[in-house]
């Protein structure tokens, strides 16, 4: 059975498919259309993306995509680890500007459901980690926005792994929470899918 948890921002969902085990490994469905449908958001996703992050200590993020390219994302690791965190930016939400994460890995096969409204990163958390990802609306450079990843006033308690990080520029000169414009927050408060 596949389970299903939501997170201290209830939006926030952890998936964690069955894995069927034998001698040779184990096989796992890993997304299906009409369960996640069901069962967790009724959303089309249009892009895959996967990254490799070479070194531990790596963050990507926080990023998210003005509308009408804002995207939903279903978030895996496949290879090595990560803590993955999403950051509630929807203005009007009694969740505004705190966070949820948690730890993706090869090895537990965890997903974490994002929907549009939230910044999102991930630490990694050994080298080699590969990030697999769907999202539901395309790339868009001149949608593309950010936040910075160790803002105060959001307080994400990042593992020891983030000590030292390894930074894009872009990442490096992100804005903070307070330094947004207003109209890069999703507004009015909706609770979309
Ligand atoms: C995100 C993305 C980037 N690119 C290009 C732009 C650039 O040349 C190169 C690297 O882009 P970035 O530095 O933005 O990649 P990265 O920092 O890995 O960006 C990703 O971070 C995580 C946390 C997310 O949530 C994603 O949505 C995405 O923003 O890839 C695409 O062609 N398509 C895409 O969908």
């Amino acid at each position: 059975m596949t389970q299903l948890e939501r997170l201290a921002i209830a939006d926030i969902v952890k998936i964690v498919p069955t894995r069927h085990g034998d001698d040779r490994g184990y096989f796992s469905e890993v997304f299906k259309d009409a369960w996640f449908r069901e069962h967790v958001a009724d959303v089309t996703f249009v892009q895959d993306n996967q990254s490799l992050s070479a070194a531990k200590g790596t963050i990507r993020g926080l990023h998210f995509q003005l509308d009408p390219f804002a995207q939903g994302k279903l978030i895996q690791c496949i290879r090595g680890s990560v803590f993955d965190v999403a950051v509630d930016i929807r203005a009007g939400s009694p969740t505004f500007g705190q966070w949820a994460g948690a730890e993706l890995s090869g090895g537990n096969g965890a997903q974490l459901w994002i929907p549009t409204g939230f910044a999102h990163g991930f630490l990694t958390l050994e080298p080699h980690t590969i990030v697999h990802y769907k999202v539901t609306a395309p790339y868009s450079a001149q949608h593309d926005r950010g936040l910075r990843w160790n803002d105060p006033a959001i307080g994400i308690a990042w593992p020891a792994e983030a000590a030292e990080v390894v930074l894009s520029e872009k990442d490096a000169a992100q804005p903070s929470l307070a330094d947004l414009p207003p109209s890069f927050t999703f507004s009015p408060f909706l609770e979309r899918a």
